[in-house]
């Protein structure tokens, strides 16, 4: 809702292309009102102001002689769009309305904004009169066009068009679309920076051309942090991009690209070239203005870069830093005040605020002007120039330590060690911390010693509570589906009949204690199974907290396999002494072949404990891979079907892609059966080395 913040950095950022002599200028996804508004969408105060800020840019002596999208709502027919609006030399070329909405996770775009769905087609929107008064134009192309200059035709994806699986880049890089422009607003979170890296190198490298991903970076009003890493992609490889994590308001990324590389790169694509041929045309918006010129070969091309991810360590250091810094200077507050325990949550909160400072302090050497400006006004000192971090954290950060009679000595002097470690990058006392066991020190102390720990309170360990948030909310997981994945995870250590007994626990604390989550604190939205109840995990908060039905589905799960267990052992020593008896070699059929011991890979446990699985409906498909031996599934080696899990592909592979349908997680996509009765579909990838040709890679 910052119009004039929004339009200051659209003008720097136009400013800053021009000086790069860029021809073509993008933004983020909604960058005239912002992307969070979320209900302010439905004001049409908002709708007003973005069509001001419109009339602002198309007047401005910045914004000559270089074609411009920016990001805004605009209402077509009483519907409102997320749309781009390309202008150039005070005409508005196209407004072009996002295809496909995202609602996942903490996205709720189609709460206020309906997609496009005439795909090819355009019709005449009317635009405000304070438009026409200064473009002379009624009105304008409104949909789903591409731009023909005279050296290149311009195309538009909006943020989740590049991850729908009938992504626009597609049909518009068949029809000859070179330059696909992408206005996103795409959040962090621990381990997804590889995501859009990997889905520009695909697209590009699939269809060819060059591809501009501008996304927002920092925090916008919510919970969520943007991540920036613009970046731009030419045939397969990333030629620039910006950097995670920065103080920055306005950076910008440009790139030379020579336009015979996509034609080249295309045309040797010899099956891309048949249904590009056939392809269907998409109406053009002719210009009569060229993004090259006749002195281009004399500019050195932009060469492919490495495109590295940040560990999520630093994940964990950086980001939630640089929402604190928006947070701090946004809310027009003096500082921060925590009450450090010395446990690992305040103790972290304390790490994250000093990496903060550490940034600013930073920012400000480097010559960040804003910055500067920011951290002035923050500590009411004009002349203010922060050089320690230290120092710096002293003004903006004070602890307080809230002892009870039940708070331990050891507790203190971490908590005191913390605060007067904080200001060197030297914190040897979070050792100790995240060695220490998590108490809420709420219980009395014996004699001086704390006898109250966590995960003896809660009867859950705390890296048991973790698997059990991701199978709740990453895996939608009920009470029985949680059982029945935690059987197989867990087969080394449990019986079926303790798994149940702990998931009952859970389920029951869960149900609980659920309610509290409704007064959360506005967080930093950083894990795929955040608990946050007001943005992201919409479940109800009160249940019947004895789970009547789910649990007896448990408890007959238990049962089955125990009798079944019990069957098969019967039925193995009745065969070994008739096998005995008779003296005979031959093994007995395999009736087991598509069954599945619950052992998992320590057979001699399971052997103890004595349980199998039952087998369930197996599918067996053969595929035959020739190459990556590397990415083959691996078939358990005791047989069963295990769900699979994600496996690392090798270098340059995440195992946590299984989301974004890479190779790594056949299973879980096909899983998803429609048939309730089959639940596990078993997939064999062969690698049959002699009769193929070996690929690189
Ligand atoms: N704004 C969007 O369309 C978001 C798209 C995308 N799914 C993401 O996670 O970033």
């Amino acid at each position: 809702m910052d119009f004039q913040g929004n339009m200051d950095r659209i003008l720097d950022s136009i400013q800053q292309a021009k000086a790069a002599g860029a021809m073509y200028r993008s933004g983020p996804e909604m960058e005239i009102p912002g992307y969070s508004c979320a209900d302010h969408f439905y004001e049409s105060d908002t709708m007003l102001h973005s069509w001001e800020v419109v009339a602002e840019l198309l007047q401005h002596p910045l914004c000559v002689d270089i074609m411009i999208d920016v990001g805004l709502p605009v209402m077509h027919k009483n519907v409102t769009y997320n749309c781009r609006l390309v202008f150039l030399n005070r005409k508005i070329l196209l407004i072009r309305p996002k295809l496909i909405l995202c609602d996942d996770g903490n996205y709720r775009e189609t709460r206020w904004f309906t997609a496009w769905r005439k795909i090819r087609q355009v019709e005449d929107h009317y635009i405000p009169r304070i438009i026409s008064r200064i473009t002379g134009q009624i009105t304008v192309p409104f949909g789903d066009a591409v731009i023909a200059t005279r050296d290149t035709c311009i195309g538009y994806e909006i943020c989740e068009e590049l991850w729908n699986p009938e992504s626009s880049h597609i049909p518009m890089s068949l029809d000859g679309v070179e330059i696909i422009v992408n206005g996103s607003g795409s959040y962090t979170e621990i381990r997804k920076g590889y995501v859009c890296r990997d889905l520009v190198m695909s697209a590009t490298a699939r269809s060819g051309g060059c591809y501009l991903f501008a996304n927002q970076r920092g925090c916008d009003g919510d919970r969520v942090y943007f991540s920036g890493n613009s970046m731009i992609g030419l045939n397969g490889s990333i030629v620039a991009r910006t950097l995670p994590y920065s103080l920055q308001e306005v950076e910008i990324v440009t790139a030379t690209i020579d336009l015979e590389s996509v034609r080249n790169y295309r045309s040797l694509v010899r099956s891309r070239c048949l249904h590009a041929a056939q392809s269907q045309a998409y109406p053009r918006i002719q210009v009569n203005f060229a993004l090259s010129n006749d002195e281009d070969i004399f500019l050195p091309l932009s060469q492919p870069i490495e495109y590295t991810i940040p560990t999520p360590e630093e994940e964990i250091l950086y980001g939630p830093a640089c929402w604190l810094w928006d947070y701090l200077r946004r809310s027009g507050q003096g500082g921060f005040l925590l009450p450090l325990s010395g446990g690992v949550d305040s103790s972290s909160t304390a790490t994250i605020v000093y990496s903060m400072c550490h940034l600013v302090v930073q920012a400000v050497a480097n010559g960040e002007e804003k910055v500067l400006e920011d951290v002035r006004r923050i500590v009411s000192q004009s002349d203010y120039v922060p050089r320690d971090r230290r120092e710096l954290c002293g003004r903006l950060f004070h602890t307080v330590y809230m002892a009870t009679e039940n708070s331990s000595i050891e507790t203190k002097n971490r908590a005191k060690l913390l605060s007067q470690q904080i200001g060197r990058l030297n914190l040897p006392v979070l050792g100790d911390i995240l060695g220490a066991p998590p108490t809420a020190e709420l219980e009395p102390l014996d004699e001086g010693t704390l006898v109250q720990t966590d995960e003896a309170d809660m009867g859950m360990t705390y890296a048991e509570l973790a698997t059990y948030g991701k199978l709740r909310k990453v895996e939608c997981c009920g009470p029985y589906s949680m059982f029945g994945k935690l059987i197989h995870m867990w087969s080394d250590r449990c019986s079926p009949a303790e798994v149940a007994e702990k998931v009952k626990l859970f389920f029951r604390y869960y149900s609980v204690n659920r309610h509290k989550m409704t007064i959360l604190t506005p967080a930093y939205h950083a894990e795929t199974y955040s608990p946050d109840d007001h943005r992201f995990d919409h479940r109800q908060f009160l249940y019947n907290y004895r789970w009547l039905w789910q649990f007896r589905a448990i408890d007959k799960a238990v049962e089955k396999l125990e009798t079944r267990s019990r069957d098969e052992q019967v039925e193995r020593s009745s065969s070994n002494r008739s096998t005995k008896d008779s003296q005979s070699s031959h093994k007995r059929p395999s009736s087991r072949s598509c069954s599945n011991s619950f052992s998992g890979s320590t057979g001699n446990e399971s052997q103890r404990r004595g349980v199998e699985v039952p087998p369930g409906p197996l599918i067996q498909t053969g595929l035959m891979e020739s190459h990556k031996p590397e990415c083959v599934l691996q078939d358990h080696p005791s047989g069963t079907h295990t769900t699979a899990e994600p496996i690392d592909c090798g270098p340059g592979s995440e195992t946590d892609r299984k989301r974004w349908g890479c190779l790594s997680s056949p299973l879980h996509t096909l899983g998803h059966s429609t048939q309730k009765s089959c639940r596990a579909v078993k997939i064999t990838l062969v690698h049959l080395q002699h009769h193929t040709t070996s690929v690189q890679m």
